[in-house]
């Protein structure tokens, strides 16, 4: 059952993962603190690293693995967790529908019925200095347990898909039936791509005010061709329609209650869980290195992902590099260890490598896992004044610093190739852009990593990765 207290717990998210960060990193200077100084242990003196570092290295990834955590701590952890979230047009029902399935639910004991009022008043948040409205419903099925994400207007579902902040692993798309797709239907599609949603829902509203069944085909037709358009599963995409309103009022329950029960069954069925960060291969950011006589070097640095036990062959990527090595140790808090797991700070002592070719900046993965590349594309929101970004526009060409785990490198960006007016086009703070970027120094990235702009010590925008070029 449902914990009341889960609910401001949850709400709390990205407050919850800052107050973990800090105490990680007040553990780690704590590690600092009570090394001996002529210690022979993998952690020696560290140098701090500079504060604007440490405040964007923290990856907003974490908040929602962090309210996962929480959440689902509360929760039987026996049932697996997922993020969904309802997107789609302004009007068509997307707040409705969350309440709905939250009584729906509720009437079988899978949570606390949460009405419109409740949900529709979402607190705010602020991520990487933006601030975004979100709505956090929880609620569970016998199969998951759900965290439902509900954004109040568009600007707001623009942010949270960008930054990460409230993470999506899967969506349902709400378009109502009276309308059929529009302009922000598109756009919700296009966005739940380029952060690597991979399968939605489709739920087709209002339902009681369309009389004739061919308008209703009609209104799935171009859905699926709309679905396959932008790169989902048009044919297969479950698609259920009904009315979210009368489920929510307890009336007409074959259109009503009865479709939010199938539009979970199909949550269950189609959407799937993504693998955990512990699945994921091997990553670790390397943020210093030492040498220590009579074993080698040795790079320190957070377990992004996966695991990794001594003896292991890691690769050195980024910065120029691509180095293939043997992890001969791995320390944590003074303690020789086997396995290294996502979440670690750990010490790794590596097999043949001189001090001089391992930097801050470069990452050691598992090989093959990730390629170091110069150019992307992306997705970027670009902050407003009031976000304390620029007050501005900015040109094709611009050069920020561009912010990723523990590196910063210059990039140009530029419109994606084919761009009407690229030479004149203006980038407007509030916007949300799709650009190619080139950076000075290689680096690895991959789809779906999220990185930050920075100009004259300020975030002027934050992006993600929809595609690396090699070449
Ligand atoms: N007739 C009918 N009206 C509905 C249905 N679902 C929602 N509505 C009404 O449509 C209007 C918009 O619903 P919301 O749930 O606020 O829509 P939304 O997508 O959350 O809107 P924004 O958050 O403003 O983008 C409200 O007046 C709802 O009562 C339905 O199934 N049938
Ligand atoms: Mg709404």
């Amino acid at each position: 059952m449902l914990s009341t207290r889960v609910l401001p717990a949850a709400r709390n998210a990205v407050k919850t993962a800052e107050v973990l960060r800090a105490a990680a990193s007040a553990l780690r200077a704590s590690a600092q603190l009570n090394a001996p100084a002529q210690s022979r242990s993998l952690y020696t003196a560290r140098r701090p690293s500079p504060a604007a570092a440490a405040a964007l290295t923290a990856s907003f990834g974490n908040a929602s693995r962090a309210y996962a955590a929480e959440a689902g701590g509360k929760f039987s952890r026996k049932k697996p967790h997922f993020n969904i979230g309802t997107i789609g047009h302004v009007d068509h029902g997307k707040t409705t529908l969350t309440a709905a399935i939250t009584k729906h639910l509720s009437e079988q004991g899978g949570g606390k019925f949460m009405d419109y009022s409740q949900i529709d008043k979402a607190p705010e948040e602020k991520a990487r200095g933006i601030t975004i409205s979100t709505a956090h419903v929880e609620y569970e099925t016998p199969a998951r347990h759900y965290a439902h994400i509900d954004c109040p207007g568009h600007a707001d579902y623009i942010k949270n898909m960008i930054t990460g902040a409230a993470q999506l692993d899967g969506a349902i798309i709400v378009v109502s039936a009276t309308d059929g797709q529009m302009p922000q239907t598109r756009e919700h599609l296009l966005l739940a791509k380029q952060v690597g949603i991979k399968k939605l829902l489709v739920f087709i509203n209002k339902v009681d005010q369309v009389d004739d069944p061919e308008m209703l085909e009609l209104v799935e037709m171009e859905m699926r061709d709309l679905l396959s358009q932008y790169g989902f599963d048009g044919e297969q995409t479950p698609i259920v329609m009904g009315t979210a309103l009368a489920a929510l009022e307890g009336r007409d329950p074959e259109r009503g209650s009865k479709k939010i029960q199938e539009l979970m069954d199909a949550a269950d069925t189609w959407l799937d869980v993504p693998a955990r960060d512990l699945d994921k291969p091997f990553l670790m950011y390397v943020e210093d290195v030492f040498s220590i006589s009579g074993r080698g070097t040795v790079v320190t640095g957070k377990v992004e992902r996966g695991t990794i036990t001594k003896g292991a062959d890691v690769e050195i990527l980024g910065l120029g590099a691509k180095i293939k090595t043997t992890l001969t140790g791995i320390e944590m808090f003074h303690k020789e260890l086997e396995r290294g797991e996502a979440g670690d700070n750990m010490g790794a002592l590596l097999r043949g490598i001189k001090r001089e070719q391992v930097r801050r900046g470069q990452v050691l993965v598992a090989p093959g896992s990730i390629k170091s590349v110069k150019k992307f594309k992306a997705q970027i929101y670009v902050l407003t004044k009031d976000e304390g970004g620029r007050y501005t526009p900015f040109m094709s060409n611009y050069r920020p610093q561009l912010f990723i785990r523990t590196t910063d490198v210059t990039v140009a960006l530029t419109f994606p190739p084919g761009t009407e007016g690229a030479d004149e086009k203006l980038v407007m703070p509030g916007d949300n852009v799709e650009m190619v970027g080139e950076l000075v120094h290689d680096i690895a990235l991959e789809a779906g990593s999220r990185f930050t702009l920075r100009e004259g010590g300020k975030t002027i925008g934050t992006g993600i990765i929809s595609e690396v070029y090699e070449k």
